[in-house]
């Protein structure tokens, strides 16, 4: 029997996965994870995503042996990996998804050029590069963008999952997950994330439980006290759930438009990464390369860049949001604004400091969100939000009430009341366990378009 391998990375399900529905249809199926540290260099998968790895390949093993079949683990540069693996079983060809970090095309062109390499679309509702303008070009803004992707959905009709796969004559050896240690040991920090059920059958349940609240989704979806936003990102970005299926399901209920519209927000910024695959070191403005960052070398940069890890800056918003990113490895969209904003503008601290911080901690991480989300928070992006729109984090914090979201994730101030938890030093009752303002408003946005102005 002839074997072909299926190659998994960010596309760990059996549904709507066309690498694996091409490669059953050809006989004996072997499918492959390699873990690979080298190729991406210092864009290794972070230590939050490391957990999240450990449980989805476990949970995609588990629906792999119940078909029959297995997953094979290795590790080392992956066109190598494959390319020695390909000898090894005598397999035909390697089935993988497209994906489109840069290091994964740099990937895709070494292992092409040794083995017979069929890429697949299927990351994206629509393969990027595909959306453009009537000239021909690739989208800069959003918003037509946006207008453009809508008009070629719904996406194509969803791939059941391989009800059994034709299993290869002999297993190749494996690595284990424990081999690995991707779980966090000494410390284990981990234990919030316990609100999370890495796998296909776990990013199924989260599309089920928010399916019912799609319509109610544009009022609540800025209200970080609230349930009203889906939680599938990270299930999104492993690919365990397709974005085409999450597309086709809340589409069929009414008022789904702005979720929807929020999901081709990660079909643009991998058009984005396309364009330009230095976007998470290079700023989309080239006018904003000579900005004067504070230097992170000096002593106080780098306490005042400790606090907003750690969740220290004596503004509540930030703190609640940065805590809930350490606890939980994910944080709500409007505090991430916030939080980034406040960074960028409040600290004066380069964005590629805060996107790197958010690389290790977010069980979301994705190249391309994270890179044009950053971008465009700093207004260095090409569809930047104006540098000059400087957020107010704590009328941010009322606006879109943000008490209760307070109170769950700074316990200082958990006494507080809702007039006061915003801004406890306005009021004098910031209680001597929660730190003082790093800097204030004020002065902040002073410093900020100071700043601006050298560079203008
Ligand atoms: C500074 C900053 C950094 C970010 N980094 C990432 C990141 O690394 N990975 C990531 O997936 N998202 C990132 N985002 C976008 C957004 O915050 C998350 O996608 C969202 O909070 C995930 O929660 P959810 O699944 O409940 O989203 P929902 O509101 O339910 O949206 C559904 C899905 O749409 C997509 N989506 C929504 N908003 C955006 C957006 N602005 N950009 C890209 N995709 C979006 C996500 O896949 C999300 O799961 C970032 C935002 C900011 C401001």
């Amino acid at each position: 029997m002839t074997a072909t391998i299926v190659w998994l990375r960010e596309d760990l399900r059996l549904a709507d996965q066309p690498a694996f529905a091409a490669a059953a249809r050809e006989g004996g199926v072997i499918p492959v994870y390699v873990l690979d540290d080298e190729t991406p260099r210092h864009r290794r998968i972070g230590s939050a995503q490391r957990w999240w790895l450990h449980h989805s390949l476990a949970s995609l093993d588990a629906d792999l042996r119940k078909r029959g079949s297995r997953l094979i683990l290795r590790r080392g540069v992956a066109a190598d990996v494959l390319a020695d693996l390909v000898a090894e079983t005598g397999a035909e060809r390697v089935h993988a998804l497209r994906h489109y970090a840069p290091w994964w095309r740099n990937a895709e062109r070494a292992l092409g050029g040794k083995v017979d390499l069929v890429l697949h679309d299927g990351v994206c509702l629509l393969p990027p590069g595909e959306v453009r303008t009537g000239a021909g070009d690739l989208y800069k803004i959003f918003t037509p963008f946006w207008r453009a992707l809508r008009d070629r959905m719904p996406p194509a009709a969803s791939i059941p999952a391989p009800e059994r796969l034709t299993v290869a004559e002999a297993w190749p050896a494996s690595d284990t997950l424990e081999d690995w240690a991707l779980l966090p040991a000494r410390p284990d920090w981990a234990g919030g994330f316990n609100v999370w059920t890495p796998g296909e059958t776990g990013a199924l349940e989260r599309l089920e439980a928010f399916l019912p609240n799609v319509a109610a989704y544009d009022a609540t979806r800025n209200l970080p006290s609230e349930e009203g936003v889906s939680y599938l990102s990270p299930h999104l970005h492993f690919g365990e759930i397709s974005v085409a299926e999450v597309w086709r399901r809340a589409a069929a209920r009414p008022g789904a438009e702005p979720f929807l519209r929020e999901l081709a927000w990660r079909d643009y910024a991998q058009n984005v990464i396309l364009a330009r695959p230095d976007y998470g070191k290079a700023n989309g403005l080239p006018a904003f390369d000579p900005f004067p960052w504070r230097d992170i070398a000096d002593p106080d940069v780098a306490a005042d860049f400790r606090a907003w890890c750690r969740g220290e800056t004596g503004y509540p918003i930030v703190d609640a949001g940065m805590r809930e990113l350490w606890a939980t490895g994910w944080m709500h969209n409007r505090v991430r604004m916030i939080a980034a904003s406040f960074l960028v503008k409040h600290l004066l601290i380069d964005w590629r400091e805060g996107e790197r911080w958010f690389w290790d901690t977010l069980v979301d991480a994705d190249y391309g969100s994270n890179s044009v989300n950053w971008q465009w928070t700093a207004g260095t992006g090409i569809d930047a939000n104006m540098f000059v729109r400087i957020m107010a984090p704590l009328t941010q914090s009322e606006k879109f009430g943000a008490a209760d979201y307070i109170r769950r994730w700074v316990p200082e101030l958990s006494d507080l009341g809702d007039a006061v938890i915003h801004d406890p030093d306005d009021h004098d009752a910031r209680p001597a366990a929660y730190p003082e303002k790093r800097i204030g408003h004020r002065a902040a946005r002073e410093r900020a378009l100071a700043a601006l102005s050298t560079i203008r």
